[in-house]
């Protein structure tokens, strides 16, 4: 278990190997804090320490997922210089880089309203799940700012193409959990308390696999999203087969197999 004291966010462990991380803020629907950022920051960290975790379940408390930033600190930016702005930016951005660049695979199991903010967090899972009571808006142009918000602008239209990403950039509309299923901004809803539960199955599922193979398939599936050609993402898929077969999992994959068992995975 991630042994980690956070004021902003609960953390659980009811699968071995998963970890669930609950937004904890519902009095103001989980929205952003400088606070909020650096535990997401320290997590990704403890987590990138952990050879144990396989997995990790980002979700919210109370009805909302994330509301974005918590508007009611927006007052105390007025004092801020532009340099101080950007450095607020940067450090935000940073958090949610570091939850991206983890090389375990991160469920966002998404209980409820994910605005601005909260939207540029559900697409720095790997994976969507939604209750549905879900629903996703670029909120930054309803109070002034761009959809250009740690990472939704480039994630966004790799996942749900650059025209519908461009109409919800654009009108700050709802994308409700039905469509979000329809158009793969979600990969499945589920009745909200059954949210959790499925996360925790989809997670299971993970977790009986090779981590090696799950951490390199993130990699290159993320990688691929940034390298522009076949023949280099082929090299990327090639090198990372070829470090596969030199570790213990494959070999004892191949041992299970034969031996009609299941493979005990070390990752090693
Ligand atoms: C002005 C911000 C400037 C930021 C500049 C840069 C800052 C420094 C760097 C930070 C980097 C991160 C930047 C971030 O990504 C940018 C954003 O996220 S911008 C978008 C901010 N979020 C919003 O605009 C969403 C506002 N909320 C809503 O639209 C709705 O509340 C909802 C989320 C769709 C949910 O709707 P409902 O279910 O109907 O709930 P209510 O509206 O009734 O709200 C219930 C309750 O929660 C309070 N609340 C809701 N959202 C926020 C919030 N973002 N911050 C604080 N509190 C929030 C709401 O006031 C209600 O409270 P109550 O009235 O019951 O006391």
């Amino acid at each position: 278990m991630v042994e980690l004291k956070l004021e902003t966010i609960e953390l659980a462990e009811p699968v071995r190997g998963v970890v669930v991380a609950t937004l904890n803020r519902p009095e103001s629907l989980n929205s952003m804090t400088v606070t909020m950022f650096a535990e997401l920051e320290r997590l990704a960290f403890a987590l990138g320490d952990d050879d144990d975790v396989r997995v990790l379940v980002l979700t919210g408390a109370g009805k909302a997922f994330c509301a974005g930033y918590d508007l009611d600190d927006a007052d105390e930016l007025a004092g801020l210089t532009a340099l101080g702005m950007l450095e607020r930016q940067e450090h935000a951005a940073r958090s949610l880089s570091a939850l991206r660049s983890l090389r375990i695979p991160v469920i966002a199991a998404v209980n409820g309203a994910a605005a601005g903010g909260g939207l540029s967090l559900a697409l720095a899972a790997d994976i969507r799940l939604a209750s549905q009571t879900a629903k996703f808006n670029a909120a930054f142009v309803r109070i002034g700012l761009s959809a250009g918000d740690l990472g939704a602008s480039w994630l966004l239209p790799r996942i749900i193409g650059p025209a519908l990403a461009s109409e919800i950039a654009y009108t700050g509309r709802f994308v409700f959990a039905e469509e979000a299923e329809r158009t793969g901004l979600v990969n499945k809803v589920v009745p909200g308390e059954r949210l959790l539960e499925e996360a925790l199955a989809m997670a299971s599922l993970i977790c009986a696999n090779s981590p090696g193979g799950v951490q390199l398939s993130k990699r290159a599936l993320q990688a691929n999203m940034e390298i522009t050609s076949y023949a280099a993402a082929l090299e990327l898929e090639n090198r990372g087969q070829a470090l596969l077969t030199r570790g213990a999992d494959m070999p004892e994959a191949l041992a299970a197999f034969k031996e009609k068992r299941a493979p005990d995975f070390t990752g090693r």
